[in-house]
């Protein structure tokens, strides 16, 4: 205990969106979960939702998912695992918005706002986006945007749910 930093054992509440829309998307967010477990205490997952891409339009559907656990990583230790773990999976750097095995997002952050140059929390298109908004609101509707003030549930009311369809895949 004694000269333990206090830092060093702190948790923190953490909430991730990921997506996949290359080779098989369902075993690329299950491994992907499994790999964030070495550093996330994951709690929470959604369900499984299949969704138009966005941004980049001629490309696969993609499969998105949102998970909340613990953990003791700072945010940019978290960032350059979940680069990590996309990078593991098969990502390789093509457009912005392009297609990918997986890609891992930091929404939230305990109620942190944090904007460095490579890492904001919150994620600053989380609020636009209804793949992320409806699976998010499936596990945390009450959960307050620390930058808005606004809920989840509301965040939700503002952007149309067209092209995000739950699915009974399982993870
Ligand atoms: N909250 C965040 N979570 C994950 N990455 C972030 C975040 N904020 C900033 N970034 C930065 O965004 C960079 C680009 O991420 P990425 O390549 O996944 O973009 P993208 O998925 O094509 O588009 P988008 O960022 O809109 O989801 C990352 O390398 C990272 O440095
Ligand atoms: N439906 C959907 N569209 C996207 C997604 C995504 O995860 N799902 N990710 C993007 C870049 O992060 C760009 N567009």
């Amino acid at each position: 205990m004694g000269d333990e930093s206090p830092e060093c054992s702190q948790t923190h509440d953490v909430y991730l969106a990921l997506g996949s829309n290359l080779g098989d998307r369902r075993a690329h967010l299950q491994e992907a979960l499994r790999r964030l477990r070495a550093v996330v205490d994951i709690q929470q997952v959604s369900t499984v939702y299949e969704t138009e891409p966005v941004g980049y339009l001629d490309q696969p559907c993609f499969f998105n998912i949102v998970c909340h656990g613990y953990t003791n990583l700072t945010p940019q230790e978290l960032l350059r695992r979940a680069k990590t773990i996309e990078h593991q999976l098969g990502r390789q750097e093509t457009i912005r918005n392009g297609p990918r095995p997986v890609d891992i997002d930091i929404l939230f952050y305990d109620t942190l706002v944090y904007t460095e140059e490579n890492l904001v929390i919150p994620h600053p298109r989380m609020h636009e986006r209804a793949f992320v908004l409806v699976p998010l609101a499936e596990i945390a509707p009450a959960m307050q945007d620390p930058r808005s003030g606004k809920s989840v549930q509301e965040l939700l009311q503002g952007v149309a749910r067209d092209g995000v369809t739950g699915t009974s895949v399982l993870l």
